[in-house]
């Protein structure tokens, strides 16, 4: 058996179930189904059903693996968290084998508290990454991976509304994306497109522009003689889209100077990409440094693109972000 193939398999069955709960709500969303965080982003009973089911599954199997997850369950708790705790309750148990009760569930949630660090196993789990984008009934994912001291060795990215191919997509849509261990028997094995020269690049970008500035990323673009329009995309599909070929870069040109990237928003398609023979960067070509806390605290922004053509990407973006 292949290294870590226990956890590729339950992290599999986590991300599809999870990812079941996002389908059931994502045609049929209404306004009480969601609340807006702290940071005034928003959640709904979706990511906190997909935390709750991904965390449970984990926990069978691995109980004594930490969590970094996206979500906590505050809003959910007491007299006013009941309405939104019984619509998360029934939705969770709708694709559990043993039904949670309520503490249960709240428990499955507060399991994604763990502060991150470089030493040992922890997963880290974004239950619907884009929740703007599933808001608006396009892109989004469930993202899982499992990291040991500091590197990431397993992902699973869920994608249910990402077309299987973009240039027929209304024949099929929902893709599931998996690094490592290709198993040739049931799973396509995907690479990044060949590309020599930056000028004949897609790039792909937030839908967001509050997430990654459009107007750096175009005069990036405008520097490297890319004609192409960008391919915009909410959540880690961007990393998909790449490792699969639609795109030959992705972007993330930060917003705001105090903003740290999650570790969840990154490390699931990080591997999925790395796998595929891309290469993932910062804004000032440093590694990405999961080992750190719940942040990629030592990183600013994300650069990914096919290898030969990295080194050119990273002169535009220094040229423009940093002005150097
Ligand atoms: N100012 C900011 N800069 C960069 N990313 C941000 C941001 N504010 C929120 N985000 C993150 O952007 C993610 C979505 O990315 P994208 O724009 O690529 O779809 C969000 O994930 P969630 O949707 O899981 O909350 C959130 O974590
Ligand atoms: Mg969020
Ligand atoms: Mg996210
Ligand atoms: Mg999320």
């Amino acid at each position: 058996m292949s290294v870590l193939a226990i956890e590729r398999a339950v992290a599999i069955n986590a991300v599809l179930r999870a990812s079941k709960v996002c389908q059931k709500v994502f045609q049929s969303l209404v306004t009480s189904d969601t609340v807006i965080k702290k940071d005034r982003s928003p959640v709904t009973v979706a990511d906190f059903s997909a935390q709750a089911v991904v965390n449970t599954i984990l926990y069978e199997s691995f109980p004594n693996d930490p969590i970094v997850g996206e979500e906590e369950s505050g809003s959910l708790r007491g007299d006013s968290g009941k309405e939104l705790r019984d619509k998360v309750l029934s939705l969770t148990n709708t694709v559990l084998d043993t039904p949670l009760d309520d503490k249960e569930l709240l428990a499955a949630i507060d399991r994604g508290s763990y502060p991150g660090g470089s030493h040992g196993r922890m997963w880290t789990i974004d239950p619907i990454d884009g929740t703007m984008g599933f808001l608006r009934g396009e892109q989004f994912c469930v993202g899982l991976a499992l990291i040991i001291d500091g590197d990431v060795h397993i992902s699973v990215l869920g994608c249910p509304n990402l077309p299987v191919d973009f240039k027929s997509p209304e024949i099929e849509r929902g893709c599931l994306f998996v690094a490592r261990n290709f198993s040739s028997t049931e799973e396509t094995q995907i690479h990044m497109a060949d590309i020599s020269s930056s000028s004949a690049a897609t790039f792909c970008e937030s839908v967001v522009p509050t997430h990654s500035s459009h107007k750096e990323a175009a005069e990036i673009a405008s520097l490297l003689g890319i004609t192409k329009l960008p391919l915009r995309l909410d959540s880690m599909c961007k990393y998909a889209a790449v490792a699969r070929g639609d795109a030959n870069i992705y972007l993330r040109l930060p917003v705001r100077i105090d903003y740290e990237e999650n570790i969840w928003d990154h490390a699931p398609g990080f591997l999925v990409v790395k796998e595929a023979g891309g290469i993932i960067t910062d804004i000032h070509n440093k590694p990405l440094d999961f080992s750190l806390g719940r942040t990629l605290k030592a990183n600013k922004g994300i650069v990914v693109t096919h290898s030969k053509i990295h080194g050119q990407v990273i002169d535009a973006v220094q040229k423009v972000v940093l002005k150097q």
